[in-house]
């Protein structure tokens, strides 16, 4: 509650001084201004006099935000045992006797303190929480207060369904980063970049009197590129395997839409397009370039890039995604799709994310860059210590790049792995892959991959796991 009051008295004081400044700045500038435009002044005092936060020139009181800050700080204050998290969300289960903690994996109990020996570690999937103790230690900058009438319309006041001062934040921090040239390029929006990828399919495909694209990708690949291309069965396109098949029929009368990974999901490499001709549409998906993943050696300069907001700032449930798109006609394909299929994103959502980017790119805008990078370093690191102990297990091998970010060479630091286990030390058996980003911070993180190695060990030689490596 101290911090809280901190806090308030901070915007009190912050509020104050910026209505003195604007009364000041409006005196020194502009005294006729005031004295010709009657309807201004007008404005101006009916503004003071209607928004009674605002007590002009006075004290800020606030009316109705003060429960919502205070719901929203003590729900952050539930410590969940170190091992889970309460949400905002859950403030509605207050009369139903129900545990606010969601518990991290491997606790349970309404407080999340009790222990499950026997759980599984999930390497396949996860979340970039690994980023969490950034915005927490961000707390009061990315904090956002909605009122219950924010934005209610479908579109902005431009008509459009894309914030513009949005698209100037995206901009910014592409030029921040040098990871992407985004001047003269078009940006649309999309319910995180998986609503893109099948977007972009819909806008790279052919007339429908020609024959359908051939969509490919190269092994190994992020599996959503396949899944979505098949569930969607569109006679404009259709899933035609590995893109190396089809390396000598470019010249054909086939037309095809390359998935190029960039850095790739699982391994890591900075891939480039495989497929070369008037014929060939590549959709470069460079959701993990940025410096927590890999070297940034040039700004990618790709006719279509997709980008997410889940790889640059952790936020995978705001489901928030942009392509970057240097034709026109694409980008015009592109809206058709994003408009029938969901009339843009989320208002709020795009609220939301600003607020992210702007606190992203405060100051020099290479914090939340250097502590990404770190945490990510950090735990390839101990992932490397674990593996050199291993007979069984290696991992592959990634070469160390300059990066134009961070001015030196460096190692990548993948959000996903390969690895692989020789069985019984024979021969190479099997390429696994484990999400690096997966183990919540609250989790030990060495104790996490331990186990997830004996688990895939101990199931490969037929035996059960019972309880953890400490
Ligand atoms: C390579 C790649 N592209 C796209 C996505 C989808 O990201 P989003 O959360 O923006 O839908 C992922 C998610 O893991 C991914 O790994």
């Amino acid at each position: 509650m101290d911090n809280m009051a901190t806090s308030l008295q901070k915007s009190r004081s912050a509020t104050k001084k910026l209505l003195e400044d604007f009364t000041k700045k409006r005196r020194l500038e502009s005294p006729k201004e005031q004295v010709q435009s009657p309807m201004k002044l007008k404005f101006i005092i009916v503004l003071c006099a209607s928004i009674s936060t605002f007590v002009c020139m006075g004290e800020w009181e606030p009316t109705w935000s003060t429960r919502a800050a205070e719901e929203a700080e003590a729900v952050a204050a539930i410590p969940c045992s170190g091992h889970g998290r309460a949400y905002l969300d859950g403030l509605i289960l207050k009369d139903m006797n129900k545990s606010r903690c969601e518990c991290n994996s491997c606790y349970a109990g309404s407080d999340c303190s009790q222990f499950l020996s026997d759980c599984p570690a999930n390497a396949d999937g996860g979340d970039p929480y690994f980023m969490e103790p950034f915005w927490m230690q961000h707390a009061a900058s990315s904090a956002i207060l909605v009122s219950g009438w924010h934005r209610m319309s479908y579109s902005y006041s431009d008509g459009s369904v894309i914030s513009q001062l949005l698209v100037e934040y995206i901009k910014k921090v592409h030029g921040i980063v040098g990871n992407a040239i985004t001047e003269g390029k078009y940006i649309v929006f999309g319910s995180g970049s998986t609503q893109l990828l099948n977007a972009a399919v819909y806008a790279l495909s052919p007339d429908p009197s020609m024959s359908p694209a051939k969509v490919v990708a190269t092994a190994p690949y992020y599996p959503l590129y396949r899944e979505q291309t098949q569930f969607f069965n569109s006679r404009d396109f259709s899933y035609e395997g590995d893109t190396s098949l089809w390396k000598n029929n470019t010249n054909s009368s086939f037309r095809f839409i390359e998935f190029v990974t960039s850095p790739n999901n699982p391994d890591g490499k900075l891939n480039k397009g495989i497929l070369k001709g008037s014929d060939v549409k590549t959709i470069y998906d460079r959701a993990y370039y940025w410096p927590h993943f890999t070297a940034i050696p040039s700004p990618a300069d790709d006719d279509l890039m997709l980008f997410s907001i889940s790889k640059l700032t952790g936020h995978a449930g705001s489901r928030f995604g942009w392509a970057i798109i240097k034709d026109e006609a694409v980008y015009q394909k592109m809206m058709i799709y994003l408009r029938l299929s969901a009339m843009g994103v989320s208002r709020d959502v795009q609220l939301r994310v600003l607020k992210l980017l702007d606190v992203a790119t405060e100051g020099d805008g290479k914090e939340i860059f250097q502590f990404t990078y770190s945490t990510m370093r950090d735990r390839w690191i101990r992932l490397k210590q674990i593996i050199y102990k291993s007979k069984r297990f290696s991992l592959q091998k990634l070469s160390p790049q300059y990066c134009t970010f961070f001015k030196r060479v460096r190692d990548p630091s993948p959000g996903k792995c390969q690895f692989l286990i020789t069985f019984l030390g024979f021969i190479v058996f099997l390429i696994m892959c484990i999400n690096t980003t997966f183990v919540p911070n609250h989790f030990n993180f060495d104790c996490a991959l331990r186990h997830l190695f004996h688990q895939f060990y101990e199931e490969l030689i037929n035996c059960r796991l019972t309880s953890p490596a400490q």
